[in-house]
């Protein structure tokens, strides 16, 4: 069994009203993780909001490096520190903003790792990419040049995220969604076996409350990565129950 993962990417968005809410997400007794991922300056207190409840925090990059001469950038040891359970890694922004390769993305999972975090490593292809005949082949190669040798069930969550789909309001075909969330699965357990078969593939995308459930039919959809509808309670609560459900 895979627990299934809820979790909120804020990006650059958070607001003492925002950290407020977080006290109300509940996800049941044997429900879903809950994860949010606030900026860093937000880490501390969104982990004093949360003390006590069900909702992890985490972080939206760390530096691959443990110290050092790295200006505003960030230690997974630090986010760790801050109360941090996780760390996103090479979300498209990164990878587009900071011309972050698969290799870098790599590196930053593995410092997530030796500082005990879970490593959420995002890949996903353009919408030229998904309208070329490769669109498989260059996901799974994102897949296989990000993730560590060393990730496991426990230290590794993919996120696939469709870039085009990101804050657009659109998003994939069901056919389009099990078709590449089973090639992953399919490509996690040829290279880590059992533990690639217990890794959790989460779905980013305009995930919204309207489209949740269906999204979580899929057998290799193991919950959600989630930006614009992460940012209310009224719309986050809604998809994890959805999630609940499935
Ligand atoms: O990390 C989250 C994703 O980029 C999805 O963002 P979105 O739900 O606003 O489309």
């Amino acid at each position: 069994m895979r627990r299934k993962l809820a979790a909120g990417n804020w990006k650059m968005n958070g607001t003492p009203e925002m950290l407020a809410e977080l006290s109300t997400l509940t996800g049941g007794e044997d429900g879903p993780q809950i994860l949010i991922c606030p900026p860093a300056p937000l880490l501390t207190r969104a982990a004093d909001v949360t003390l006590g409840s069900k909702v992890e925090i985490g972080g939206q990059d760390c530096h691959a490096n443990t110290s050092g001469a790295h200006t505003g950038d960030i230690a997974a040891s630090m986010l760790k520190d801050a109360g941090a359970t996780a760390v996103i890694v090479g979300h498209s922004e990164r990878r587009a903003d900071h011309a972050e390769t698969d290799a870098h993305v790599r590196a930053k999972a593995e410092a997530a790792y030796a500082a005990g975090l879970t490593a959420i490593i995002c890949i996903g292809e353009s919408e030229e990419e998904r309208l070329g005949p490769d669109c498989l082949d260059i996901i799974a190669a994102q897949l296989d040049g990000s993730t560590p040798d060393t990730a496991t069930a426990d230290n590794t969550v993919i996120a696939y995220e469709p870039i085009w789909a990101i804050g657009t309001g659109r998003v994939p075909t069901m056919a389009q969604i099990v078709e590449t969330h089973d090639m992953i699965r399919a490509n996690l357990t040829a290279r880590f076996g059992d533990a690639g078969a217990h890794m959790r593939v989460l779905y980013g995308g305009s995930v919204k409350p309207t489209n949740a459930a269906e999204i979580f039919q899929a057998e290799n959809v193991d919950g959600a990565l989630v930006g614009g509808a992460s940012l209310k309670a009224s719309d986050f609560q809604p998809i994890i129950d959805a999630l609940a459900a499935s």
